[in-house]
Parts: C-alpha cells; sequence; structure tokens
C-alpha cells in the first residue's frame, strides 16, 4: 500500500496499524462468529450494476435533503460510540470533519452531549435538533432490526426516519445482510418516511446499489473510524470524500446526472441474476 490510502479499505489497513489490538478488535469486530459482519459486506458484491449510456453527464449533483437537512452528498456518518479510543480529539474531530465535508453525523445519545460541549454549531447537533421536536419516542430515527415488520410498528410508532441497520453486525448474528433486506422495507414504508441505509459500505458503488434499492442516503461507520484513527479530523475528511468521489464516477458511468435518476432498474440482485438463468 502507498502511504496515503487510496480507498477506504486501505484506511482499514492503516488503523490496524495504528491502534492498540484491543481498540482495532473494538471496532471491526461483530456478533459471535461474525456471519452477518461479513455478509453486510459480501452481500454488496453480489449485486450488479446496469448502466446506461447516451446520457449527458456533463454535471453530475448528488446533494440530496435528509428530513429537512440539506446535503452535498447522500452520505452521513453513523453513530459509532467511543471515538476517544481511536483518536484524542475522539467525536469532535468527526464531527467537525462531517462539517467540511457538508454531511451528516448521526449523534448516539452518549455522544449528544459531548458534541453540544464542545461543538455546538456543528451538523451533528444541529441535525439533532432538527428531528428531536419530531420525535415522539427517543430513538428518533429508529435502526430497524432488518425486517419489514419492525419498520412498519416504528413507522405507526412516529419515527422520523427509518434506518435500516444491523448495528453492523455486532447484535444478532445471523441476522441479514442489510443490503439483502432493504427493498422489502422499502416497500412496507411505502414512502411515509425517508429510509436511510447502513452496514457494510465500503465503496461509491455500494451507495449508488443501496439508493437503486430505496434508500435515500447511507450511514458509514467503521472506515470512518479507521480515518479517524489514521489521521484524525483529516482521515474522517478523506474517507467521506472517497466515497464522495467514487459515488460520483459510478452516477456518470451509470448515466444518473442526479440521485433521481438512480432507479431500481439500475441494479442487478443475485436473485434476479438466478432467474435469468434458469
Ligand atoms: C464500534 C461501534 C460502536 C457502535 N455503537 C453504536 C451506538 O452507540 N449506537 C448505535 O445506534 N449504533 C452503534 N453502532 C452501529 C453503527 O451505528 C452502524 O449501524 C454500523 O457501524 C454500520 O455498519 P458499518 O460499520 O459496516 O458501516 C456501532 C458500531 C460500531 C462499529
Amino acid at each position: 500500500m502507498a502511504t496515503e490510502p487510496v480507498n477506504v479499505n486501505e484506511f482499514q489497513e492503516l488503523a490496524k496499524k495504528i491502534l492498540p489490538k484491543m481498540y482495532y478488535d473494538f471496532y471491526t469486530g461483530g456478533a459471535e462468529d461474525q456471519h452477518t459482519l461479513k455478509q453486510n459486506v459480501e452481500a454488496f458484491q453480489r449485486i450488479l450494476l446496469r448502466p446506461r449510456v447516451l446520457v449527458d453527464v456533463s454535471r453530475i449533483d448528488m446533494s440530496t435533503t435528509v428530513l429537512g437537512f440539506k446535503i452535498s452528498a447522500p452520505i452521513m456518518i453513523a453513530p459509532t460510540a467511543m471515538h476517544q479510543l481511536a483518536h484524542p480529539e475522539g467525536e469532535v474531530a468527526t464531527a467537525r470533519a462531517a462539517d467540511a465535508c457538508n454531511t451528516i453525523m448521526v449523534l448516539s445519545f452518549s455522544s449528544t452531549r459531548t458534541i453540544e460541549q464542545v461543538a455546538a454549531s456543528c451538523n451533528a447537533v444541529r441535525f439533532y435538533q432538527m428531528i428531536a421536536p419530531k420525535l415522539k419516542n427517543l430513538e428518533g430515527l429508529m435502526p430497524t432490526e432488518v425486517d419489514f415488520v419492525s419498520a412498519r410498528k416504528a413507522v405507526e410508532a412516529g419515527v422520523a426516519g427509518v434506518i435500516v441497520s444491523n448495528h453492523g453486525g455486532r447484535q444478532l448474528d445471523f441476522s441479514p445482510a442489510t443490503v439483502s433486506v432493504l427493498e422489502e422495507v422499502v416497500h412496507a414504508v411505502g414512502g411515509k418516511v425517508p429510509i436511510l441505509f447502513d452496514g457494510g459500505v465500503r465503496r461509491g458503488t455500494d451507495i449508488f446499489k443501496a439508493l437503486a434499492l430505496g434508500a435515500q442516503a447511507v450511514l458509514v461507520g467503521r472506515p470512518v473510524v479507521y480515518g479517524l484513527a489514521a489521521m484524525g479530523q483529516n482521515g474522517v475528511r478523506s474517507v467521506i470524500e472517497m466515497l464522495k468521489n467514487e459515488l460520483e464516477l459510478t452516477m456518470a458511468l451509470s448515466g444518473c446526472p442526479t440521485l433521481k435518476d438512480i432507479t431500481r432498474s439500475h441494479v442487478r440482485t443475485a436473485h434476479e441474476s438466478f432467474h435469468s438463468k434458469l
């Protein structure tokens, strides 16, 4: 690997070299046999892209609005605990990098207060304050246990939005990979609230696939922590910028100048590939 990482996975290699093993294992690991953890990444690799030609892609617009908050690309930062183990500036550095990239860091409740104290004007806090009045329960943005029944319940309970998530494979091992159930959640929610997605996003193509299956934006967990561990605020910024650049390229090569142009027909799932061979 060159000294400067050129993709998100190379930040993981750097973080592995820098962090004490115990901390690295804490961030990287998943529940039990880590089946779900691995599947979150591998399920993306089974989805193929179907590019379109003869489309003017000289200008690519990746901007979107999530729950009233305008961001430059559909890439947000997931709540992952204890950033100070990765870097002395911890979550504050992450929040500042989010601001610099014009995106949102979604706060876990434990980190809300820390960030409010030190970086009160950052997007993370503004986003939290913006969605807080909409909340009927404390989760607000409810991580659904990758299941459409839970998603329906969450919407009935009045959540502001749903995050299709299995907590990065850290809770129930052998729960399905998030991207493999995204579409069923999208159908169950039926457009009533925005759907966000996380789990295994490591490439711009992954983001494109999640959007094609109905997510409004994705959240990125571990890669941000690896960026933070490797290079502090600049590392987080690089991780987000790399994903943005990769998404931009994917959109251009797929014939999608805006996010609205990314449709279900731009992807072929493993299931569809199997049926096409019958
Ligand atoms: C070290 C670590 C700590 C986490 N802590 C929280 C948390 O406090 N609250 C929460 O909602 N999710 C938490 N998560 C889950 C993330 O928000 C997110 O769902 C997951 O990291 C996304 O998968 P990815 O790491 O493959 O991007 C944590 C994840 C990791 C890796």
